[in-house]
């Protein structure tokens, strides 16, 4: 009571050096909403000997993210930074123009420009999947997803080759390694990471001095950002944010998509819907291959629903970090200079006053848009996502190509969800292909 009487969070710091690490591998979204319930918000938790303030209202989120978002930068841990791009991306002063070259690429006649890879990707890796007697989801999807990824950023790297899976299978270790202990030592899986992102950079950095040799003109983000003339840009700066955009743009769409597949799977209604919806726009999608009518927000209106929904109910990235560079004031409360603080986008969407029986896949809800700030998948303010349009964008492709030619059946029992290091569906949601009648 003396702690709330002060304006401090509730939330026991549990064994002192291992805190709640224990719990929280568990399962990061419930043991976040398991402690709001038990301590209200905000609170405390102690993961790894570090206290973290967790807020939980759309208003204290967006005060974080947004209103005072230049007192809270950073927030990743060290590891992560270390091995996915050193902060670079974000780094203030130079994070406007990479946002821009990002932003440019993925929006508006950027994204236009996309679409005919996009939709021949779609169709080519359906198409493949034919041939699989068991069609491990989380895998094609992850190529998939990685390959879209790529031809934004780093067109040169041709999608069937063995660079790609290269690329691919390191990021992956990349990111797994974010939670191993850091110790750079031969032996130990941290240093095994680092060196795959040696290679990584070492790779980026050929490409960087081919292309400034050469001043050969490639349509992707790489050189969007080569040839930003505002910032000075060392070599090693374009090897940093390559990584991070390669990381973001594959590990979490890769992560939501296969869940659209399971949900439509597992809800024949709801297939039904977007089967009807997918099939009234197959004429146009064949006859139309310029797909410059397409928009993320209105061309398939169901369809985003159910996306939108499986994006709620996952919410596969469950908060969002950052760290207060001084005293903040919110309302009374004082977020200490150095505090470690988690915006809980889960504990939004999971808000039951936003979004009533938050724990039923319910892709009607979004027939009406949410209040503002509540629904945040996506993240919210400066940071906001700057390629959530096309991880929409390429989920509906996929989905079109195969839902309007295949059905699909799980194959073997339900094994339920990993949620280290990113929720997805666990053994990869294998399925079996049957081709549909056209109809
Ligand atoms: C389901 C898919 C995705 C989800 C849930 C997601 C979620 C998020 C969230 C929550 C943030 C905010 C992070 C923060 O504020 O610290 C973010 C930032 C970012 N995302 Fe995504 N993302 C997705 C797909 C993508 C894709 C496909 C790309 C690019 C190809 C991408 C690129 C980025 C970048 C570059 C940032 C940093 C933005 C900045 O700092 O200005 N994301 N994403």
């Amino acid at each position: 009571i003396r702690n709330q009487a002060r304006g401090s969070p509730k939330g026991m710091a549990s064994l002192p050096l291992i805190g709640d690490i224990v719990q929280f591998l568990r399962g990061p979204r419930e043991f976040l909403l398991d402690r709001l319930a038990r301590d209200g918000d905000p609170f405390y938790v102690s993961l790894l000997g570090q206290k973290i303030t967790v807020v939980n209202s759309p208003e204290a989120i967006k005060f974080v993210l947004s209103t005072a978002h230049s007192s809270f930068p950073g927030g990743y841990t060290k590891s992560f930074k270390q091995l996915l791009g050193e902060g670079r991306f974000a780094k203030p002063g130079i994070h406007p123009y990479n946002r821009k070259a990002v932003l440019t690429a993925l929006t508006g006649d950027g994204l236009l420009n996309l679409l005919p890879f996009i939709n021949s990707l779609a169709e080519k890796t359906v198409k493949s999947w034919e041939k699989q007697p068991v069609v491990n989801t989380v895998e094609e999807v992850s190529k998939y997803v990685f390959k879209v990824a790529m031809h934004a950023l780093w067109r040169d790297v041709d999608p069937d080759s063995e660079d790609m899976e290269l690329y691919r299978n390191g990021m992956a270790l990349l990111f797994d390694a974010t939670r191993a202990l850091r110790i750079n030592l031969p032996g130990f899986y941290f240093h095994k990471a680092m060196k795959t992102r040696a290679m990584i950079v070492s790779r980026i950095q050929e490409a960087v001095s081919y292309r400034r040799a050469t001043g050969v003109e490639v349509d992707d983000i790489f050189n969007a950002l080569l040839s930003i003339k505002e910032v000075e840009y060392t070599d090693y700066d374009i090897c940093c944010i390559m990584i991070s955009l390669m990381f973001a743009g594959s590990v979490t769409t890769a992560s939501s998509l296969p869940f659209v597949l399971k949900y439509l799977h597992d809800f024949p209604d709801v297939r039904q819907r977007v089967q009807e919806e997918q099939e009234s726009i197959r004429q146009k999608m064949v006859e139309d291959k310029s797909l410059m009518w397409f928009k993320p927000k209105s061309s398939m209106p169901y369809t985003l629903q159910v996306i939108n929904e499986v994006l709620r109910l996952e919410s596969i990235v469950t908060f969002v970090p950052r760290q207060a560079n001084k005293d903040v004031d919110f309302n009374g409360f004082v977020f200490r200079k150095g505090s470690l603080v988690w915006a809980s986008t889960a504990s939004v969407q999971y808000n039951p006053d936003y979004f009533p029986s938050p724990r039923e896949f319910n892709p009607s809800r979004f027939e009406e848009k949410p209040k503002p700030n509540t629904f945040m998948v996506f993240g919210q303010g400066p940071h906001l996502c700057p390629g959530s349009e096309l991880s929409i964008t390429e989920s509906m492709f996929l989905i079109h190509h195969l839902i309007t030619n295949y059905s699909w059946e799980r194959y073997g029992p339900d094994q339920g969800v990993d949620v280290i290091p990113v929720r997805k569906p666990a053994g990869g949601f294998l399925v079996t292909l049957a081709k549909r009648p056209v109809s």
